[in-house]
């Protein structure tokens, strides 16, 4: 990826994101807030309900324009770039685990896994496929669709998606949200081995206090605003 080495893989200063709302003052959901999150690590986004946790997730991601400030994703500056230069940015280098999986409904667990390397015109390594979503405990999700899995299923099915095409950044939002104890233990175990092992850069949001352990570094988002990580509320 070009841009300076140094350069952490995903940053932001003085983000600022606002939402117009018709025949009223637009709402203000992210209020200057600057971070930088090294290769390399794991990091947990938590906050309450409604604090704007995805929206900072998004901005992150190069998702959602920022309204004022800026955002850096692998040294690139966001605010830049045309929409086709981000499609790309995004498809290369960025895995997404969302809750509302990004799964095509009319494939296959293992057809979704291996769809990238469809789209590369590059063979997809079924054995791997295979061996992935049988560590994550979806095996028998490999000849369904989506519609016939849980939402917990489909979340891994995504999981086993990125981790195949080993992005440098990987954006999740509450993985383990719909998970139970046990495969929730295993996804952590992924992407912590995604952050360290492969020297990628993972963040998570969460409202688990379990995963937001596991992580190397905690952002505490409050109305908005980043607040200390031991911060109440
Ligand atoms: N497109 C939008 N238009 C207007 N308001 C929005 C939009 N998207 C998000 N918001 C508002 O921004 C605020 C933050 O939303 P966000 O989803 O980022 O919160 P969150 O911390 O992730 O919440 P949760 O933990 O419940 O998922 C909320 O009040 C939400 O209603």
């Amino acid at each position: 990826m070009s841009g300076p080495q140094e350069q952490p893989p995903v940053a932001c200063a003085g983000l600022v994101k606002s939402y117009p709302l018709p025949g009223r003052d637009p709402v203000t959901v992210l209020r200057d807030v600057s971070l930088s999150l090294p290769a390399g690590t794991m990091t947990a986004v938590t906050g309450p309900s409604g604090s704007g946790k995805s929206t900072l997730l998004s901005c992150l991601a190069g998702l959602e324009p920022a309204s004022a400030g800026r955002a850096w994703l692998l040294g690139q500056p966001l605010w830049l770039l045309r929409h086709r230069q981000l499609a790309r940015l995004r498809r290369d280098h960025v895995g997404f685990v969302f809750q509302s999986t990004n799964l095509v409904p009319t494939m296959t667990g293992e057809q979704n896994v291996a769809l990238p390397f469809v789209l590369r015109r590059r063979t997809p390594p079924r054995d791997q496929v295979a061996r992935t979503l049988d560590r994550l405990g979806v095996a028998h999700c490999r000849t369904i669709r989506p519609q016939a899995m849980s939402g917990g299923e489909q979340v891994r099915v995504a999981l086993a998606r990125v981790l195949l095409t080993d992005p440098t950044v990987v954006f999740a939002d509450e993985p383990t949200g719909a998970l139970d104890q046990r495969s929730a233990g295993t996804v952590m175990d992924l992407l912590s081995e995604v952050a360290t092992g492969r020297g990628r850069t993972v963040v998570v949001v969460t409202h688990d206090p379990r995963v937001a352990a596991r992580c190397d570094a905690t952002v505490r988002v409050r109305d908005g605003r980043l607040v200390p990580a031991d911060a109440p509320g």
